[in-house]
């Protein structure tokens, strides 16, 4: 037998540096909501359950000049990737400094706009972490090294667009991560599944005309009344992208739970990822879609059983290989329950089931009317789904009848 030869683990990156992004206020939540609190409240839960243990702990590293340039303009990564970035580039397009301007905030911060702060000495070297954490762990799942894994990172990325800082987001991690899978290692289908609650415009935008990475995003849109606006289930890529994007764009009402993101698993998510057999899952793992955000943060009620049960979904694809990258949670409990129900489901643990109710509720007449929105607007690209959003208008137990041993729990 192969001497030492292992099973790959669940890799999990984690750096303190992280947490000391923030604005010069040193204000938390309300103010700032996506602060430093946020990881280590999480940290803290995966090793005092003992699961940080149970993982093979990766170093993060900064993401280069170079890879972050892999889908940011020169004048982004010169505004944000710190002295050492502004330097570099600003040598090339000869403006001194920072290209972009810094808004005062109310609370006498400095930021990219009302919701974005920004300390020069703690922000560049925070946001270089977190993609550079997130691609070392997506390049060593995708060579096998690892057998999935987890980037516990801040700040979030999925708002970044090429040339533009917003939403709490600088670099824009899981499109880095993506692209520089496709360049560097060859790979030609790459799945991004963005559960965050608000719409990725960054990552869509970026991958909009490119039919290497097809970008699913389920999120609160609410006819576009919603942060940050963007996400309609008409926009389906572009060009040589057309029908690389699938937007589940969900209303503002009723709240949504288990008994929606399970139907929209099973009618429109998995029959589209199955048909395009990725060679690797990138998740955009935002947990502010579970209990306790209220709106205009979240509004929803999913829980921490769901979010693992979409993992394990998401673990049948590409052998397994999943890469989850947090993006927004702020409800330090919740993030806490999810992080640690997803931890165990990449560890192979089977998942405890969503609440009975949930199973058996049928999901709200508006969303499966969202659901409905999209199977049509992606059938010309995914013909399945005409058949498939079938079974978003019956609950998860009723479907999983129809097609007996589908339900996690039974298997
Ligand atoms: O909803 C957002 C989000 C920005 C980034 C969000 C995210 O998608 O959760 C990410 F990127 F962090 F993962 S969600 N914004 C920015 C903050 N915000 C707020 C704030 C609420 C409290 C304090 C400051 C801002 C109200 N509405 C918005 C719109
Ligand atoms: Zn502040
Ligand atoms: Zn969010």
């Amino acid at each position: 037998p192969l001497v030492g030869a292992r099973a790959p683990a669940t890799g999990l990156a984690y750096d303190a540096l992280m947490l000391k992004h923030g604005c010069a206020c040193g204000a938390h939540a309300p103010t700032h909501p996506e602060h430093g609190g946020r990881l280590q409240s999480v940290w803290a839960r995966l090793c005092e359950t003992g699961l940080a243990a149970r993982t093979e702990r990766t170093r993060a590293r900064k993401a280069t000049l170079e890879e972050l340039q892999a889908v940011h303009s020169e004048a982004h990564v010169a505004a944000w990737a710190g002295r050492a970035g502004a330097g570099a580039a600003a040598g090339k397009a000869g403006a001194e400094g920072r290209a972009v301007r810094l808004v005062r905030l109310a609370c006498g911060g400095l930021g990219v706009d009302a919701d974005t702060a920004f300390s020069d000495a703690h922000t560049p070297p925070a946001a270089r972490l977190a993609a550079g954490a997130l691609l070392d762990l997506a390049v060593r799942t995708a060579r096998g090294e690892l057998r999935n894994g987890f980037a516990i990172v801040r700040p979030p990325g999925h708002h970044a667009e090429p040339n533009q800082a917003m939403g709490f987001c600088f670099f824009n991690n899981v499109a880095i991560a993506a692209r520089i899978l496709h360049t560097r290692l060859g790979l030609q289908r790459i799945l991004i599944v963005d559960w965050d609650v608000h719409h990725g415009n960054g990552t869509q935008q970026i991958f909009y005309e490119d039919p290497h990475v097809l970008y699913i995003s389920l999120h609160r849109h609410d006819d576009g009344n919603f942060f940050p606006g963007t996400g309609a289930a008409t926009e389906c890529g572009a060009g040589a992208g057309l029908g690389y994007t699938v937007n589940i764009a969900w209303p503002g009402h009723p709240p949504l739970a288990d008994a929606e993101y399970l139907a929209a698993f099973r009618s429109i998510v998995m029959p589209i990822a199955k048909e395009y057999d990725p060679e690797i899952v990138l998740v955009s793992c935002g947990f502010d879609a579970a209990g306790g955000h209220p709106a205009p943060m979240g509004g929803y009620n999913v829980s921490a059983a769901c979010f693992a049960h979409m993992t394990r979904d998401l673990m049948t694809l590409a052998n397994g290989k999943v890469v989850l990258s947090l993006e927004g949670g702020y409800d330090l409990a919740a993030m806490c329950d999810c992080a640690q129900e997803c931890v165990r489901a990449l560890l192979g643990d089977r998942p405890a089931a969503p609440p009975l109710a949930e199973l058996a509720r049928v999901p709200a007449p508006h969303a499966q009317r969202a659901l409905r929105a999209a199977a049509a607007a992606q059938a010309p690209h995914w013909p399945q789904v005409k058949r498939s959003v079938a079974l978003a208008s019956a609950s998860a137990l009723e479907a999983g009848a129809a097609r007996p041993g589908c339900l996690q729990s039974e298997r």
